[in-house]
């Protein structure tokens, strides 16, 4: 019989077995009580009412036929998004997240011995068919072999997967469960306890591959991880918008998903606001600046000025205790022998301002054990007097607040240089904090109150990690179990130099080096061919990149650059937006040098009457469309067409800075990419 009529009728069989299923749970009454046992199995019937419903419409994405080495059966494996198991308990669908899906994305055909990891060990055996089947609302679509035992060379995974690349139409991430790549899915499934540093080119789908390690994560560690005590931190709330269809889509809820910034703020105790440095970070994206502005801006990002800070908080503790003995009237003196013994040795494993407290209550209790010997009346005149003593000393104790402990810290540091110093305490002054101080801030907080055990995250992942400082890092390092973190990020695009990094040891020497793991992804699966050429081009005209993006053979339509004036540009996109329409792209993406030449061209668009959105980064919601904003903000975002404006010498001169912003700008595109300047051509430009 012709495969797609067996494929279609094990559907209609598996469809009808879901709804069987879904029927049963939903006319079942759920459980209101407060029997724990019942309520353990409603939770379960719940979980699997969402299972089936997930499963109702695409129940699974693709077929592996496998055969155990010395088994003579070949078992038919069904892969999905969710688990389902038929009414004896068997697997009708297996999760793509199981152990044994993972032969689905690591064996690519020929005679390579097949292999995957169980809980029981290496299980090893011959793969006979490796299929995708596209379903969309319960109707079998496509059946694509890429593998099949004894026929040679179908290349049917890219193939495969160059259809689900050009179909690309959404203006927002999606997952990607049906066509994970081999290197990919070594990344999803690497080890729960190491931190992974990911250096991926443009496009080599490292946010989309983090998002689905946290799933892959849930899924293998449910009884250890908690989905709320795992955080992701991406560059901007626009960002964050960018991404959300992923998790809920893979199944997964309640992961925090927050900017470093945001983040840290609600962290501190002390009230203090986020100066949000607009002004500053549009002037750096904007101008040029030069390497010791960028290494002096970084300074408070760095190791350095960490361990500056660590060894000020020892001082502080060192001195801790005044330099003279503790007499309180006639009633008690303590020595300061005693008093060191107390605060360096008894409560030695408490926080700074735990340990005083500590004191406090013993000194106390010592009082009131001395004040015995006295009678009723005496003893209230002299438990008056020790009461004042007492209180002048507690204030000597550690008198300071983390923001006061900073301000003295930074005006005391000598290499700082003399404007941010300034610049730093002005602030602090009016209770506000720039983004960079966040991290001593926190760090002086944990010193003086500790952090909550309870609170640690279980795991972290951070993206665009080129943009992070290493103290960043390592503060998140402390707030973490088992240095379970996800870094990723692209050199390459590393465009805040003012506080990212040059190269990824920066983070690495963070981590004990036995559980640190780098990855480096040079497949770019987002362009066509023609685009990553260009980037690529555009890229090593002025920087040197770790690795430079492979495309992965996808041919599309040439980029074009347009010689044009200013008047004409207009002209040039409305005829381009035409054109964009009427080849069916909806999200496309004008990216302008700067936030004012973003603002101008809306305003001229409107006049003609093109709609588009102004993005600065700050929204809480992405919808696609038209958007124009300045090539920096689009970082990490994607459109089907990209059409960037006056990339001219002024604009991109020949420097590392301006190559990587370009080489951004030109990666964000899909399927087409057209670049327009006013008078002479930069020279980045192929
Ligand atoms: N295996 C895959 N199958 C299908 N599409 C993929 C695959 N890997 C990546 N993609 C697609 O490639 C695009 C880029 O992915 P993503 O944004 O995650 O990459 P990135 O490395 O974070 O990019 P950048 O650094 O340029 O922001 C997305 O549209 C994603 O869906």
């Amino acid at each position: 019989m012709d495969e797609h009529i067996k494929e279609e009728r094990r559907l209609f069989d598996v469809l009808r077995q879901i709804a069987e299923q879904s029927q049963k749970l939903e006319t079942t009454e759920r459980y209101v009580g407060d029997d724990i046992t019942e309520q353990v199995l409603e939770e379960m019937r719940e979980k699997n009412r969402q299972h089936l419903k997930t499963a109702e419409k695409e129940p699974y994405f693709a077929r592996l036929d496998f055969q155990e080495d010395l088994s003579p059966e070949i078992e038919r494996l069904y892969i999905g998004k969710v688990g389902i198991a038929d009414s004896s308990g068997e697997p009708l669908i297996i999760d793509w997240r199981a152990p044994i899906s993972s032969l689905f994305y690591s064996f690519t055909g020929g005679d390579e011995p097949a292999y995957y990891e169980s809980p029981e060990g290496l299980i090893e055996g011959t793969v006979h068919l490796k299929r995708n089947i596209v379903i969309r609302q319960q109707q079998l679509q496509r059946i694509v072999d890429a593998y099949v035992k004894g026929k040679a060379d179908l290349s049917g995974v890219d193939e495969f997967l160059l259809h689900r690349l050009s179909e690309r139409t959404s203006s927002r991430l999606q997952d990607i469960v049906s066509t994970i790549q081999a290197e990919q899915n070594a990344i999803i499934r690497a080890p729960k306890n190491n931190a992974l540093i990911i250096q991926g080119v443009a496009g080599s789908g490292k946010t989309t591959i983090a998002l689905h390690r946290l799933a892959y994560l849930i899924y293998e560690h449910q009884d250890r991880l908690r989905s709320e005590r795992m955080i992701i931190f991406a560059p901007s709330t626009l960002f964050l918008d960018y991404i959300a269809d992923v998790l809920p889509e893979l199944g997964v809820g309640n992961i925090q998903q927050t900017t470093f910034n945001d983040w840290a703020i609600h962290q501190l105790e002390e009230p203090v606001t986020l100066d949000q440095q607009t002004a500053f970070k549009r002037s750096w994206l904007e101008t040029t600046s030069t390497r010791e502005a960028i290494d002096s801006l970084r300074y408070k990002g760095s190791r350095q000025f960490k361990e500056q800070l660590k060894k000020a908080l020892d001082a502080y503790e060192a001195q801790a205790i005044p330099e003279r003995p503790l007499i309180l009237g006639d009633v008690l003196t303590l020595s300061i022998a005693t008093l060191q013994s107390w605060f360096n040795t008894d409560y030695k494993s408490y926080p700074l301002l735990k340990r005083k407290e500590r004191m406090m209550n013993r000194i106390k209790n010592e009082i009131d054990n001395a004040l015995k010997s006295y009678a009723p009346k005496e003893r209230q005149v002299q438990k008056k007097k020790v009461t004042q003593t007492l209180r002048t000393y507690t204030k000597k104790l550690l008198p300071l607040s983390p923001v006061a402990f900073y301000k003295q810290f930074i005006s005391a540091h000598p290499q700082l240089a003399q404007k941010q110093k300034e610049q730093t305490l002005k602030h602090l002054e009016q209770s506000s904090v720039q983004a960079d101080d966040l991290p001593s801030l926190l760090m002086i907080q944990h010193t003086f109150y500790g952090i909550d055990k309870g609170q640690k995250f279980h795991h972290v992942v951070v993206d665009e990690a080129q943009d992070f400082s290493p103290f960043q890092i390592d503060l998140l390092k402390q707030l973490t179990l088992n240095q379970s973190f996800t870094i990723l990020g692209d050199l390459s695009q590393g465009i805040h130099d003012y506080k990212g990094i040059d190269q990824w040891e920066a983070f690495s020497d963070l981590f004990d080096p036995t559980r640190v793991k780098l990855f480096k992804l040079e497949k770019s699966y987002r362009s066509t061919t023609e685009i990553i050429a260009f980037a690529n081009t555009v890229l090593a005209k002025a920087y040197q990149p770790v690795c430079m993006a492979e495309p992965v053979f996808r041919s599309g339509e040439a980029v074009t650059v347009i010689s044009c004036s200013s008047t004409e540009q207009l002209k040039h996109i409305q005829q381009k937006l035409i054109y964009l329409t009427e080849k069916g792209y909806h999200s496309v993406g004008i990216l302008t040098r700067t936030q004012l030449e973003a603002e101008e061209l809306q305003r001229q668009l409107k006049s003609i009457g093109v709609d588009g959105a102004m993005l600065t980064g700050e929204e809480d919601n992405y919808d696609g469309g038209l958007s124009i904003l300045p090539m920096y903000l689009s970082k990490g975002l994607e459109f089907e067409a990209v059409i960037i404006t006056n990339a001219n010498v002024e604009n991109f001169p020949t420097d590392a800075f301006h190559s990587k912003l370009l080489y951004v700008g030109c990666t964000r595109a899909l399927h087409n990419l057209s670049v327009l300047y006013q008078g002479q051509p930069s020279l980045l430009l192929p």
